[in-house]
């Protein structure tokens, strides 16, 4: 099933996708001993963490099944600008939900290389994944070139994304600063049960017109699809980004 929400502004589409997250994990709740949850980097980070606390309440009885892994990051130290994992701290997300920092899943950011980071990553997600052999929620951003994830347009990252039968890669030239990063690759991201897209402002619209109508493959974001028939893709859209879409 694939769906876009097209909220008025950007807070509207924040919300819609913080009241997602929250139905997604009531109802995963009583089928699971934990809930894995992978988080974006970028803009997502400031946008989660200031509308989340109006969700703290329902989701607070879910809090001890909630496990947080994050979709790409980038190898950096962990107290570095940069780091996704240093965002939502710094941004409060897992303070305000009060989650315990040993269910947040992040990088070994100081492993000798890039792909031993990417390997160590990999080991430690393996325990994580559900029935389907993914993730259970996917919070996934889009760059305004149609990355996601680490996995960037016309780069060796996003063939090897593809074709890879590892969960984690590592990126060593990314577009986007800084270089070295491990992403998620295409087959667990697709394993998943709720893959959720959150594409705020007027620099994303070109791409969600190319991948929602034209379904145009060479975009990375356009090759994430749920593998299963309960699958669930659902893209929340605010209306600059959605603005080439009646065009
Ligand atoms: O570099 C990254 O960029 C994308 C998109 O970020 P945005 O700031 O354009 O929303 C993000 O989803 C990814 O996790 C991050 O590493």
């Amino acid at each position: 099933m694939s769906e876009a929400v097209i909220s008025e502004n950007a807070t509207k589409t924040i919300q819609t996708l913080c009241e997602s997250i929250t139905q997604a994990i009531e109802n995963l709740s009583p089928d699971r001993e934990f809930i894995t949850i992978g988080l974006s980097g970028g803009s997502l980070i400031k946008q989660l963490s200031s509308e989340i606390p109006n969700y703290k309440s329902r989701l607070e009885k879910y809090i001890p099944k909630l496990r947080f892994i994050f979709c790409d990051e980038r190898y950096v130290p962990l107290d570095h600008e940069d780091s996704t994992y240093f965002g939502f701290l710094s941004n409060q997300f897992f303070s305000i939900l009060n989650v315990p920092l040993e269910n947040v899943y992040h990088i070994k950011a100081d492993a000798p290389t890039v792909d031993e980071c990417a390997r160590d990553y990999e080991t430690r997600m393996k325990s994580l994944l559900n029935k389907n052999g993914g993730f259970d929620i996917l919070l996934l951003g889009i760059g305004p070139d149609g990355h996601t994830c680490s996995l960037f347009p016309e780069h060796k990252s996003f063939t090897e994304g593809l074709n890879s039968t590892n969960i984690v890669i590592a990126v060593h030239d990314s577009p986007k600063p800084p270089p070295q990063r491990v992403t998620l690759t295409f087959s667990y991201i697709n394993n998943s049960n709720y893959l959720f897209f959150c594409a705020v402002g007027d620099g994303k619209a070109d791409m969600i017109k190319r991948i929602l109508i034209d379904r145009d493959l060479s975009i990375p974001s356009a090759n994430v699809r749920p593998k299963f028939v309960n699958g669930v893709l659902k893209w929340f859209i605010d209306q600059p980004a959605a603005k080439a879409l009646s065009s």
